[in-house]
């Protein structure tokens, strides 16, 4: 398999329904919860990617575009967009779609860098490198 067949084949995509347990007083989603699923699918898209034990190292740049309001379905996407030698990066961006029309638009993006990690929790190469 070339690295651009794996990185399609580990494109991750989870939807979720933005209830009100998961909305704060402006009646939009938390920014803390939006990150806590963002590190969710970037975690499911880097051990697709390598099926190795993989732990977060960073996450940086996570931009909050739009208000994401209570009542929609939200789609996050994560993608490989760089494999190092113990480390690869997974872009997420999160998707509004609405109910009840096609409407969708971009709101959150963020990038996620984790680390492959062996038995001893140290480090260990991604067994396919770029
Ligand atoms: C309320 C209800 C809760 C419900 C719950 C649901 C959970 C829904 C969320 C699911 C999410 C799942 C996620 C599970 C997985 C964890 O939970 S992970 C937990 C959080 N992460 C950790 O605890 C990791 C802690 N850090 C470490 O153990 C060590 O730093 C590590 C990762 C073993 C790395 O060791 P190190 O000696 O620092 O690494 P080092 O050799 O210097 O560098 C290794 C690589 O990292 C890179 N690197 C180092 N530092 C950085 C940096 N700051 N930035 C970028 N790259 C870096 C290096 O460049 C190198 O890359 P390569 O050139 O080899 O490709």
């Amino acid at each position: 398999m070339t690295l651009e067949e794996r990185i399609q084949n580990s494109e991750t995509h989870i939807f979720k329904a933005v209830f009100p347990n998961t909305t704060n007083h402006y009646d939009t989603l938390f920014g803390g919860t939006a990150m806590h699923m963002m590190d969710e699918v970037a975690f499911i898209t880097a051990t697709r990617f390598s099926r190795q034990k993989m732990v977060t190292i960073s996450s940086e740049k996570i931009d909050f575009t739009k208000p994401i309001p209570a009542g929609t379905f939200v789609e996050l996407i994560g993608r490989v967009t760089r494999v190092g030698n113990t480390s690869l990066v997974v872009y997420v961006e999160i998707y509004i779609e609405e109910m009840y029309s096609e409407k969708r638009e971009k709101a959150i993006t963020g990038q996620f860098t984790f680390v492959a990690i062996d038995e001893n929790k140290k480090p260990t190469p991604i067994h396919f490198k770029q």
